[in-house]
């Protein structure tokens, strides 16, 4: 018995080192979290006070300790409203005194991660004097885990990443309509836009992929799609045409406002979300993988294809959102030296993520025009890390990611299994790609 008592403490501490090792993840769930939580808890005060986030006492209480002859009262911390654990770290909401701002936080997160002995410290407002430490347990872009997706719904958000923080980036076309996507070779793009292609698969919208390597990327997901294009002749063709079906859309819309104008009381719509749902056209997202090839011009007839197919993607750019088209460029690089139109272009592509960059201009494509820190941080991209990228939030700010490491065979799955949900689109109908007739008959059902 005696034995039992002294065995079963080390056999909990091996087991514990073990997960450590080798199922960070499962560390925190059994032990990680309620060790971190005490030590939080106990360090706070002199924490806080070690990395100058106290504040003095007011003259009111300094005052009133003279008058009442007792010692000076101690400066104070944030108090903290709530600590919550999550499935990768904590989080910690905490009132801040006055004259304390978010930034006092995000500028102590380094000395806080040290301090509490955890992985990464993150700090955002989240109202006026509301200020959330999110604390990160473990290197959580490491295996990259993401959780069960949940039900797929009508709205075009889909999940693509996990932060650093442990929370999930998800790619938000309502919000963020159009993004790009740089980083050099063997950087992950691609595995990128094959995620968002899994995300999207379920989601009703029509999938519309531009491959100029001979489609080695979107060919073999293409039973999701409803078009594809594989070489720079097509897709300037394919681009001509979805202007056309933007058009036929802009259409509907107003359609749609002639009648509700009548209509006293009736809603104005000014986009196709607006629309009733019958009348809905379908939204598409267009996927350009390596971009600079349709920007490529050796002679006089492909500088004109080029202009071409910088012309329709400004136009989508400018004008897709209300009709529903989301555009979602990728490339090595994306800047003037691939011609006339591109910063026209890039500056209506508000969707910022940079994979590992090899130099400071390509970092400078994605976030030169929003935050040198994360020009930075995407310079300084761990190469044995593929797939880690930084991207742009919607409060301006940035934070690192990494997608799963989702293989072709499982997005190509995924596709299949969602191949009966493809719209058609007939301005679309010459670009849709070329399938066994099992699933044009419509039988492959998930
Ligand atoms: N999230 C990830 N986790 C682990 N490995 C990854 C991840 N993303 C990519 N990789 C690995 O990195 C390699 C390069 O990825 P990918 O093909 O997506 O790069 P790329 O930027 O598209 O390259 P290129 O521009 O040459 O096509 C892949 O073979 C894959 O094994």
């Amino acid at each position: 018995m005696d034995a039992l008592w002294v065995v079963l403490p080390l056999l909990i501490i091996a087991v514990a080192l073990v997960l450590r090792r080798y199922r960070p993840g499962w560390y925190w769930v059994t032990f990680g979290v309620t060790c971190a939580g005490v030590r939080v808890l106990a360090r706070y005060r002199s924490v806080m006070e070690a990395c100058g986030l106290t504040v003095p006492p007011s003259r009111w209480r300094l005052a009133l300790a003279r008058l009442t002859d007792r010692p000076a009262p101690e400066s104070r911390s944030p108090r903290i409203l709530r600590i919550r654990p999550t499935r990768t770290g904590l989080v910690l909401r905490l009132k801040i005194r006055s004259g304390q701002d978010a930034f006092d936080f995000s500028a102590a997160s380094d000395r806080l991660r040290h301090s509490f002995v955890l992985h990464a410290v993150t700090a955002q407002e989240i109202r006026s004097g509301v200020v959330e430490l999110r604390m990160t347990g473990y290197d959580v872009l490491r295996d990259v885990r993401m959780p069960a997706p949940g039900p797929a719904s009508g709205v075009l958000r889909v999940p693509v990443a996990l932060r650093e923080d442990g929370a999930v980036h998800h790619r938000d076309y309502r919000s963020v309509p159009h993004a790009l996507n740089v980083g050099a070779t063997k950087s992950g793009k691609s595995v990128y836009q094959r995620n968002l292609v899994a995300g999207l698969a379920p989601c009703v919208v029509a999938l519309v992929g531009i491959d100029c390597k001979k489609g080695v990327e979107l060919a073999p997901l293409a039973k999701r799609f409803t078009a594809l294009a594989d070489n720079p002749d097509t897709a300037a063709d394919l681009l001509a045409a979805l202007v056309q079906y933007m058009d036929r859309v802009y259409q509907v819309i107003r359609a749609e406002q002639r009648v509700s104008a009548d209509l006293p009381d009736a809603e104005i719509t000014a986009d196709i979300w607006d629309l009733p749902e019958h009348l809905r056209p379908t939204p598409v997202v267009l996927l350009v993988d390596e971009v600079a090839e349709l920007a490529l011009a050796a002679n006089k007839k492909e500088e004109v294809r080029r202009d071409q197919i910088v012309t329709h993607l400004v136009r989508l750019s400018q004008l897709g959102r209300a009709a529903g088209i989301h555009l979602e460029i990728c490339g090595q690089r994306f800047g003037s030296e691939l011609g006339k139109g591109i910063t026209m272009l890039r500056a209506q592509l508000t969707g910022r993520t940079a994979h590992r960059v090899n130099d400071e201009t390509s970092a400078n494509m994605a976030f030169g025009d929003i935050s040198s820190e994360a020009v930075l941080a995407a310079i300084q991209i761990d190469k044995d890390r593929p797939g880690t990228a930084v991207v742009g939030d919607s409060s301006g700010g940035w934070t690192r990611i990494r997608t799963p490491h989702t293989t072709l065979r499982q997005a190509v799955d995924v596709c299949n299994a969602h191949a009966y949900r493809t719209p058609q689109i007939p301005e679309l109908d010459p670009f849709r790609p070329v399938l066994p007739a099992r699933v044009l008959s419509g039988t492959v059902l998930p």
